[in-house]
């Protein structure tokens, strides 16, 4: 067990990827309800703190079809008969990492329960994504929420911090 897993033994996992933190509410609501366990899907390498660097990497990952390394994997993914899967929507469609993880992960006879994050565009191509790369699976209708998007908390902070004197 790490700080990014709480892996014990029941038959339903959490897994998700977040980076601003609106998915893992989700999916921590759903791990504590259901008694899951839980996984956070991490990159090997983070992206970046800056949130425009982030759009650009995640832009040319998505462009180029990249799939980037996973920082940990789920042991033993066959033990789990349903995996509530969660992720913010990333220009469009599911993050790279998210096709890494299915990627990865053979989820076949598994219940698939998507939990889907956005910032008010909808869900893009995210849905056919998973039937692509989780072949096998049963794939439930997703449970999504349109959430808070970064980038209009740092253009509300620009403004405030363009009106105040610089100290
Ligand atoms: C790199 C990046 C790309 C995004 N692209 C979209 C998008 O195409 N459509 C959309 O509605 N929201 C988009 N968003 C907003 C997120 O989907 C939304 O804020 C989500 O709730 C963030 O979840 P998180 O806090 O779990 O990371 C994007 C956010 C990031 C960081």
């Amino acid at each position: 067990e790490t700080a990014h897993a709480s892996l014990g033994g029941s038959t339903t996992l959490v897994a998700y990827f977040t980076r601003s933190g609106n998915t893992r509410v989700i999916a921590g609501t759903i791990h504590r309800a259901l008694g899951t366990d839980l996984f956070e899907i991490r990159p090997a390498q983070s992206y970046p703190e800056d949130y425009e660097a982030t759009v650009e990497q995640a832009r040319g990952e998505r462009d180029r079809g990249d799939e980037p390394s996973l920082a940990e994997r789920v042991p033993n993914v066959g033990s789990y008969e349903t995996v509530f899967l969660g992720f913010p929507i990333w220009g469009e469609t599911a993050p790279p990492v998210i096709r890494s993880f299915l990627s990865a992960h053979d989820l076949q006879g598994t219940t698939l329960r998507p939990f889907i994050t956005h910032g008010g565009y909808g869900l893009g191509n995210s849905l056919s994504v998973l039937a692509s790369h989780a072949p096998g699976a049963r794939i439930e209708p997703p449970f999504v929420m349109e959430a808070d998007q970064e980038r209009r908390t740092l253009n509300q902070v620009r403004g405030w911090l363009g009106e105040i004197e610089r100290p």
